[in-house]
């Protein structure tokens, strides 16, 4: 049941994601059905290949879906023009960037672009965002430094705050712990959990840190092979969800830790 400040943000029915040519259609998974509501932190998981990005993909409005019905803020995510869209959903990708040569205050600036007049001048407002997103991120010191002197840890920071400087409903990430260690993995989750608690913003995320993703979550999309499963990760545990997800030749399903273990 939802509480009174509780509403939905991204709503997925009945859809179906895949490729299309003119010859043929080929469904990568149907079936789908979520509600994400804001303040919540979504993971996305699933093997290797299942459908991950293609669905991130078809959520952020990059590819088309198949069929079915994709609500953003209760309306059809494909009548939504892409100027409206910048001030609902922002994204962060795993792709190098390639505007290393900016400071990370103008990358992070890029952020305010759908709010900006034409010629992209910052008004005293759009800089209290910007040091702000820097702030919730914990990057103050950064602010002056090019992006190709960063890690990628810290690069990844700055990009979450971009998205925030966009402040729009809901972030989405593709794989956002790719190239990190397993410190800065748990370090960009818990900063995302804590954004979503603070910003009450939507944040979905996909990951091979599943460990992680069931410890932070609120809720997580896990796509299998036949079904794609929604719900939160205590009871994903106790359907038996992760013991199905890969092959039980090498690793195993620990119910009781929520952690996978390798075969001895
Ligand atoms: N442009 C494309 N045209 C046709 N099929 C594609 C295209 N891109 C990906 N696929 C196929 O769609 C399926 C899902 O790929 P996708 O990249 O969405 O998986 P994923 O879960 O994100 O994988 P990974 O965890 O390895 O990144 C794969 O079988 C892939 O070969």
């Amino acid at each position: 049941m939802k509480t009174a400040n509780q509403h939905t943000i991204l709503k997925a029915e009945q859809l179906s994601i895949g490729y299309k040519t003119k010859k043929k259609e080929t469904v990568i998974s149907d079936n789908i059905n979520f509600e994400l509501e804001n303040g919540q932190l979504i993971g996305l998981v699933g093997a290797n290949g299942i459908g991950k990005s293609t669905l991130l993909r078809t959520l952020i409005s990059v590819q088309p879906k198949l069929s079915g019905n994709i609500l953003l803020n209760n309306q059809a995510l494909e009548s939504i023009s892409a100027s409206k869209l910048a001030t609902q959903l922002s994204i962060v990708l795993t792709e190098a960037i390639t505007s290393k040569n900016l400071s990370v205050f103008e990358l992070i600036a890029l952020g305010r672009q759908p709010y900006t007049n034409w010629i992209g001048n910052l008004s005293n407002e759009d800089i209290r965002i910007v040091n702000n997103a820097l702030a919730q991120v914990n990057i103050p010191d950064l602010k002056d430094k090019k992006c190709y002197e960063l890690s990628d840890g810290q690069l990844q920071k700055v990009m979450i705050a971009r998205a925030l400087a966009q402040d729009t409903d809901i972030i989405i990430l593709d794989e956002p712990t790719t190239h990190l260690d397993m410190y800065h993995k748990a370090y960009i989750l818990k900063l995302l959990q804590k954004l979503t608690k603070d910003t009450k913003k939507t944040i979905l995320f996909s990951s091979h840190e599943i460990d992680l993703a069931i410890q932070l979550c609120d809720k997580m999309i896990v796509m299998q092979k036949d079904s794609v499963v929604f719900d939160e990760p205590c009871n994903l545990i106790s359907n038996g969800v992760f013991e199905s997800l890969f092959p039980g030749d090498l690793i195993k399903f620990d119910n009781t830790s929520g952690c996978f273990r390798v075969k001895k």
